[in-house]
């Protein structure tokens, strides 16, 4: 199993002639390291000096990728750094001023006593904050830390550098001010009180990594009492997405997506949410399994069928859906030829896109490229500038036809990094909200 966890950068420094940097990468290749971003930060006449990401599954493995790259003549590694903890010394986020304060007449505009006179125009006239302050384009990313991706309940102080991710994402993808919110408590009671209590400074509210079953009581109170888009991204945002990747590989496979019998493996937060999205789609047969009694009822409740086991499941599926948190729970011998491999749980999926493939799915994909980055960003941006007060199911489904439709045939899913796919969610998320 390729559970690639350890990411380092070495900085290699090889004689500047051709083939020698071909040794380093082979040298990483035999310990069974990956190769990630290169970066060449000299290039001189005598030696080139590059920054190389190496992706590995252990300490071990990392010792032995510097082992032969240091047994290389000529070769040198001037240092090993761990640009992940680097990325986050400080946080990842920070809140910025718009203005520049550079004189008196300045101070007195943006603050007193200048800003009075907004003040009193927003008290007589409420629905002005939306354009005289950041609140129209503030979302909260609430969490209560209880299941921070497949980590479980770690609390929402270990999993701020979560929440400060999606923030630096809303960000860049979308132009929103997304803001962490750590509770410390999960009861509905509560969280809904203070989620309420403290809703007037934002535009829209994300929950985030708030576990199942409290989450589905926390989102369907807060949706019907505030009157601002509420979404539970671990539940939409995913089965957005999910959906999004079904459309591709039914595409490419020449199968009516209504027509294909999918199988979801996992019915907590994300995969009720997925199973519900793909039977409002139309789709004929989902069929669901969790350990977890509860969890099969909900899914009945919703209309979905239950299977008694995940080799059934697997038998019995075109399409795969995996949500459980569970690292390497498929195994390879019960995927069959032609599947379809959705293993979406982060860190590490239940089995790897590599050992899928060889084992004969059509399509696999883990929850690093099939994530909900790809949605939650544009349809609070849609959500946003259509200036509604809720996210519909028809605003969903138009999110995922749009990422679907942004997809290059062969692809499951469009590059996030692409931020045309942002744009077109959020357009088709608008439009949508308006119809
Ligand atoms: N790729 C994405 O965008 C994305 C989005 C959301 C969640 N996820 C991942 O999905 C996983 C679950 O997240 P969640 O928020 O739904 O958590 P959750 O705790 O709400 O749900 C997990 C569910 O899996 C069930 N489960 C656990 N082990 C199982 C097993 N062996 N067999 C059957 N069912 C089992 C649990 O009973 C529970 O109902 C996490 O790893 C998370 O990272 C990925
Ligand atoms: O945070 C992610 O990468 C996706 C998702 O929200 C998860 O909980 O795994
Ligand atoms: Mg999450």
């Amino acid at each position: 199993m390729a559970l690639q966890d350890i990411i380092r950068t070495l900085i290699v420094e090889t004689p500047s002639k051709p083939g020698n940097f071909a040794k380093v990468a082979t040298a990483i290749g035999a310990a069974g390291g990956g190769i990630g971003d290169i970066t060449t930060i000299k290039n001189g006449t005598l030696s080139t000096i590059r920054d190389i990401s190496v992706n590995c599954e252990s300490f071990e493995q990392l010792e032995q990728v510097i082992e032969n790259v240091r047994a290389l003549e000529n070769v040198k590694i001037h240092a090993i750094t761990d640009d992940v903890l680097k990325a986050h010394e400080g946080g990842k986020i920070q809140m910025k001023s718009r203005i520049d304060v550079r004189s008196l007449g300045d101070l007195q505009r943006i603050y007193t006593p200048g800003v009075a006179s907004v003040c009193l125009d927003i008290q007589a006239n409420p629905q002005k904050a939306r354009y005289f302050t950041s609140i129209g384009n503030t979302v909260a990313i609430v969490t209560d830390g209880t299941a921070i991706l497949g980590l479980g309940n770690i609390g929402p102080v270990a999993g701020m550098p979560v929440m400060e991710g999606k923030s630096v994402l809303f960000d860049q993808f979308a132009g929103i001010s997304g803001v962490p919110i750590l509770l410390d408590t999960s009861d509905p009671d509560a969280v809904v009180e203070t989620v309420k209590h403290i809703h007037q400074g934002f535009g829209g509210i994300l929950l985030e990594d708030i576990g199942s079953p409290h989450c589905f009581e926390i989102e369907e109170r807060l949706k019907k009492e505030l009157n601002i888009p509420v979404m539970h991204d671990d539940q939409h945002g995913t089965a957005v997405v999910t959906l999004a990747s079904v459309l591709s590989a039914c595409r490419s496979t020449g199968v009516d997506p209504k027509k294909a019998v999918i199988g979801q493996i996992g019915l907590g937060a994300a995969g009720l949410a997925i199973c519900r999205m793909l039977m409002a789609y139309g789709v004929e047969e989902v069929y669901g399994i969790d350990r977890q009694v509860e969890a099969l009822e909900r899914l009945k409740g919703y209309g979905g069928q239950t299977l008694e086991s995940l080799e059934k499941l697997m038998a019995t599926c075109d399409i795969v859906v995996a949500t459980t948190g569970v690292a390497g729970l498929i195994k390879p011998e019960m995927v069959r030829p032609g599947q379809i491999i959705l293993a979406l749980s982060n860190p590490n999926p239940e089995i790897t896109p590599e050992d899928a493939l060889a084992a004969g799915a059509a399509f696999a994909a883990d929850g690093r490229s099939v994530n909900n980055a790809l949605g939650f960003p544009g349809i609070f941006r849609g959500a946003l500038n259509a200036g509604v007060s809720d996210i519909s199911y028809p605003m969903l489904v138009a999110a995922a036809r749009a990422i679907a439709n942004h997809t290059k045939p062969g692809d499951l899913i469009p590059n996030p990094l692409d931020p045309t796919v942002h744009q077109v969610v959020a357009r088709a998320v608008e439009q949508a909200a308006q119809e």
